[in-house]
């Protein structure tokens, strides 16, 4: 990128979310991302462009030193910051400005600076030859896939209803979406292939700022906040039937739409499930202790037929949910903790930089997490290692995952059809290569956390409010077997 040359013809709106804007490059498979400051700062910058890239530089420090190491190299793109030319960025911020969402342009996009995180295009793949059909790509922000330990919290809902099937009720009573979405994370999580079919199922019903669909670097399936209307699924449906037209080693045209979707959603899984050549090893304390199953999931427990097998260990899901479980304390427990440290502070000053509480993220960062004393011995080096700990876990639980599925080339698929067809007589999923990356790795602040312990008393008060009754039994059999089609 030669960044005396940059033209703002040649980038385009790709999308945003709470923190930043992303645009991508009309030719060449990069975004920018470029950070948000609350509108009522576009006067007056709330940073210097020094300290905008010191945040970025922290970015990339946290993805490439914490994060990867825990999350997996494979999975990770950290990225590099960019000094860009400032008329540039002003040109972008004009020419995007009416692509954005409005419910999003309470904050603007930082015209001062200069600064952004530069990345591979996620939504452009490039894992083989280009082949004729563009690459599809699915972001799912899976969210938190586990249900607290009893020890910690005081209300026993939490243990039983998982945060994001409560605050789906806070988030309809607010406005925030006009319907609630049925999927649930620990269905997701759960590595079992029916549970995940149905929490995927799910997802694309109600889609919310949980999952996009992408073909050929555009978003073709997402949701529009405060819309009444649900995204367009025959649209979507269009879309994915060239990609699912194989059934019993044949093209079909006549394929149901129905087993479009249940093709798409099996790959999809199967995607998830990929260890990349791991040993298949299991997570099997949160299922065993019972924190895998949340009761306002409407899947029907006795529905599984066959047990979970559990996530493949190198498997994306797997190593996104161990850091998750990090947060050993929920924010109930944690909350002590950090105010020992903001107490500690207080009196010390200077202990912010020997502790790390704005970084630098690097190898000494993921020590002091990864060193944390077992027991609470009082020091407050264990209270920094838990609040350490408690923002890594919030980074993976806000997290979104981008499957690649790239059709192989029609040379590969006649090879590969010859040796399916002596194997498998009755089906052959559509060969695509699949690759899975995890976006948005930014570290959370550590004065984020009094927030996150105020909207959790929030969500559980609104849940045990509004709608606190738990689905009783194996209801809505009939809910789960059926997506709503419209004849195409
Ligand atoms: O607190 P949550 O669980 O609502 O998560 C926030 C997300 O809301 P969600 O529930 O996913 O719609 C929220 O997403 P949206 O703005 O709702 O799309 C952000 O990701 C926010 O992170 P940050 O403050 O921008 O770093 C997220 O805040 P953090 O708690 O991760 O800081
Ligand atoms: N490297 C990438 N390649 C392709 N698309 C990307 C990439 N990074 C981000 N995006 C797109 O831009 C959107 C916004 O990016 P991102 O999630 O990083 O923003 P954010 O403001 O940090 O989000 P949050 O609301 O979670 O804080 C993503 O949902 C995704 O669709």
């Amino acid at each position: 990128m030669e960044l005396d040359k940059m033209d703002e013809n040649d980038w385009k709106y790709h999308g945003e979310g709470n923190k930043s804007l992303v645009v991508s490059h009309v030719q060449h498979p990069r975004v920018l991302r470029l950070l948000k400051y609350p509108a009522e700062d576009s006067e007056n910058p709330p940073q210097t462009a020094e300290q905008a890239y010191r945040q970025i530089q922290n970015i990339v420090d946290f993805s490439s030193n914490v994060m990867s190491s825990l999350l997996g190299e494979k999975f990770i793109h950290s990225g590099e910051v960019v000094k860009l030319p400032l008329e540039f960025v002003r040109q972008l911020s004009i020419k995007v400005q009416h692509q954005r969402p409005a419910w999003r342009c309470d904050k603007v996009m930082d015209i001062y600076s200069g600064c952004a995180l530069c990345l591979p295009n996620l939504t452009s793949p490039a894992l083989h030859q280009p082949t004729h059909t563009p690459p599809l790509c699915i972001e799912i922000k899976p969210k938190c896939g586990f249900l607290p330990s009893p020890k910690h919290v005081s209300k026993d809902i939490k243990t039983k209803v998982c945060r994001y099937c409560m605050h789906q009720h806070y988030k309809v009573a607010n406005g925030k979406w006009k319907r609630r979405s049925f999927y649930c994370p620990l269905d997701l999580f759960s590595g079992n292939r029916q549970r995940m079919h149905f929490a995927i199922r799910h997802l694309i019903e109600e889609p919310q700022n949980n999952f996009k669909v992408f073909k050929g670097g555009q978003c073709i399936y997402s949701s529009k906040e405060g819309s009444d209307e649900s995204p367009d699924m025959n649209s979507l449906l269009h879309h994915l039937r060239p990609y699912f037209l194989h059934t019993n080693n044949r093209m079909n045209s006549h394929v149901t739409s129905k087993a479009v979707l249940n093709d798409f959603i099996q790959v999809l899984v199967n995607a998830l499930l990929s260890s990349g050549g791991g040993d298949g090893g299991v997570v099997a304390d949160r299922q065993a202790e019972g924190r895998g199953f949340c009761e306002a999931s409407i899947f029907n427990k006795e529905r599984i037929r066959h047990g979970s097998r559990g996530l493949p260990s190198d498997s994306v899901l797997f190593r996104i949910l161990q850091t998750q479980m990090l947060d050993t304390l929920d924010i109930e427990g944690l909350f002590p903790l950090y105010r020992q440290v903001e107490q500690h502070l207080q009196d010390f000053p200077k202990e912010r930089t020997r502790l790390q509480i704005e970084g630098p993220y690097n190898e000494a960062f993921l020590e002091k997490l990864q060193k944390c004393p077992a027991e609470d011995d009082g020091s407050v080096e264990y209270a920094v290692a838990k609040v350490h700990q408690y923002r890594v876990a919030m980074t993976a639980k806000d997290c979104s995952i981008m499957v690649a599925l790239v059709p192989s080339s029609e040379e590969e698929e006649d090879n590969e059809s010859l040796s399916s067809q002596r194997q498998l007589r009755d089906f052959r999923p559509p060969a695509f290569s699949c690759s899975a990356s995890i976006l948005d790795l930014d570290p959370k602040p550590f004065d984020s956390i009094p927030r996150q312990l105020r909207l959790d008393q929030k969500i559980v008060s609104c849940y045990l409010r509004t709608g606190g009754a738990l689905p009783k039994g194996p209801v809505r059999e009939k809910e789960d077997c059926t997506l709503l089609f419209h004849p195409m």
